[in-house]
């Protein structure tokens, strides 16, 4: 098995070109075949040549990666694997290019039909053809092989001998550069149920797509490399947020602020069955920078909080943010405490027990909190249809509850209701290690967000920030730490992450 996707701070293109690291623009395949119509029918000569600028363009460019990654090694051999479509084209002009380098370079047909003039010019620049048992057989002695079966026209799944050999390549270890994205996956997916390849290198064109970034799609592609063809694609509808974008927008005190600016935030959590949940999301809201925490739970959780955390607030008072829900089991007062809270005129995180208690309207300043199963019972659909498509799911809580939703799970998505000049978009926050599927992180992360909404952020990047930061923290002390222990971990990640952001970069607090 590829381990995997391993987690990094700054995304390789803002590391490659210099500039500051902002969210990445996700493109669905429909957006990048009417940019590249486009584009290609402005070309001199127009779209129906057999090869398209545009091609060649990414042709060169996964030549070039692929001969980067070939650096020092011996006379260097290569296997590529050719599909029956433009996929196939591109690995085999790259192939050419490769050849011309003295590039050892063997040829799988997958298919019987396969782009007619890259394999011209390949077969002339010395491509030798193998069949299938041929390309299993030399998988131990290649350096790398070039998956060019499948890209943005693929549907999920391979064909059986691909599928073969794919789980061969796996097994042995042999490293796949994975033209656009690996074979079997497909690009507005984010499963990886059926068969597909496994890359190290996935090397995509325009712009990423959503299985190159949500799991567990995500964990078949490896290290993204993202080559830019000016395709002039529309505003993205679905984004990646980095790192920097959470730090220049994470609220940090300025001269003249106290307490109270910097934000009350009140937690309604747990319950006498479980305290747990209101001293976990009070340690989390304390350790994102509350100005100050009122505790509003059971008599069991405030006495441990007054203990482990004297500075927390026991009892009622003006909050400008509240928590409500997390641990509460099931109780009859659930939809009359929400609608008290209502009333405060407050943004209000409602995680938990309390999405099952939501009033019909009122909740347009309010970030819901899901975790699939949760979201499945509040769309009345099963948790299998929201895993499938997170982003129609997270869409449609946002359109039956009139809130801001995150959903949360080894990929977390944001959504809001508009109003913000976001309309449809979805945001995924940054990704982190799977140490924080654990029970409690949800009581954690609630009470973080709560903070962030005191302390002035909308409710999409209360959520966006509050899952980034507890996901880069996780990955900053990588192990079985509990999600008290992570959270009490999330200042040093704080310090760390401002301490990136020039104080001219950061944002207003209601910038989106
Ligand atoms: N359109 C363009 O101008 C450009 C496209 N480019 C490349 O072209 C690719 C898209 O090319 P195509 O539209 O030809 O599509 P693909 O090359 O992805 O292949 C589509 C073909 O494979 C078949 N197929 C898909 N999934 C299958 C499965 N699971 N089992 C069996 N057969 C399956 C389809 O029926 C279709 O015949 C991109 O991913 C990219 O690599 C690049 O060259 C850049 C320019
Ligand atoms: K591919």
């Amino acid at each position: 098995m590829t381990p995997a996707r391993p987690w990094r701070w700054w995304s390789a293109s803002g590391r490659r070109s210099g500039r500051t690291p902002v969210m990445r623009d996700i493109a669905s395949v429909a957006e990048i075949r009417a940019a590249e119509e486009a584009t290609m029918a402005a070309e001199p000569g127009g779209p129906d040549r057999g090869t398209s600028d545009l091609m060649l363009r990414a042709a060169e460019a996964l030549a070039q990666l692929v001969w980067q990654e070939l650096a020092g090694r011996p006379e260097p051999r290569v296997l590529l694997l050719v599909g029956p479509g433009n996929n196939g084209g591109d690995g085999l002009w790259a192939a050419q290019r490769l050849l011309q380098r003295g590039v050892r370079v063997s040829c799988w047909r997958t298919a019987p039909d396969v782009h007619a003039e890259g394999w011209a010019a390949a077969t002339e620049a010395g491509l030798t053809e193998i069949d299938a048992a041929e390309a299993i057989a030399a998988l131990p002695s290649i350096d790398l092989a070039i998956d060019a079966v499948f890209g943005i026209g693929a549907r999920p799944g391979l064909p059986d001998p691909v599928a073969t050999w794919a789980a061969a390549a796996s097994d042995i270890g042999t490293p796949v550069v994975a033209v656009d994205l690996p074979s079997g996956l497909a690009a507005d997916r984010v499963s990886a149920d059926a068969p597909h390849v496994r890359a190290a290198i996935t090397v995509t064109f325009g712009a990423a797509k959503l299985c190159h970034l949500a799991q567990p799609a995500a964990s078949a592609c490896g290290r993204l490399e993202v080559v830019d063809l000016d395709l002039g694609l529309p505003p993205a509808q679905v984004r990646a947020v980095e790192p920097h974008d959470v730090a220049v927008r994470w609220p940090v005190p300025g001269p003249l602020d106290d307490k109270y600016r910097r934000g009350v935030v009140g937690i309604d959590a747990g319950s006498s069955s479980y305290p747990g949940a209101g001293i976990l999301a009070t340690t989390g809201a304390l350790y994102a920078g509350a100005g100050m925490v009122r505790f509003l739970g059971p008599e069991q959780a405030a006495q441990a909080i007054s203990l482990r955390m004297p500075s927390v607030t026991i009892g009622p008072g003006r909050v400008q943010a509240m928590l409500l829900g997390s641990g509460w089991g099931d109780r009859a007062d659930a939809r009359e405490r929400i609608e008290a809270a209502l009333e405060l005129d407050v943004p209000l995180v409602l995680d938990a027990d309390a999405l099952r208690s939501l009033p019909a309207s009122g909740l347009e300043n309010c970030l819901l909190t899901p975790h699939a199963g949760e979201l499945a019972a509040l769309l009345d659909i099963g948790r299998t249809d929201v895993t499938a498509d997170p982003i129609a799911a997270v869409r449609r809580a946002v359109d039956r509850t009139g809130a801001t939703v995150l959903l949360k799970g080894a990929t977390q998505y944001v959504a809001g209701p508009g109003g913000d000049g976001d309309d449809r978009r979805v945001d995924l926050a940054v990704p982190g290690p799977a140490w924080t599927g654990q029970a409690g992180s949800g009581d954690t992360l609630a009470g973080m967000a709560a903070t962030l909404l005191a302390g002035g952020l909308t409710p999409r990047w209360a959520a966006l920030a509050a899952a980034s930061m507890q996901a880069m923290t996780a990955a900053r002390n990588p192990g079985p730490w509990p999600p008290d222990e992570i959270a009490a971990r999330v200042p040093d990640t704080v310090a760390w992450l401002v301490d990136q952001a020039p104080a001219t970069a950061r944002l207003s607090n209601q910038t989106q």
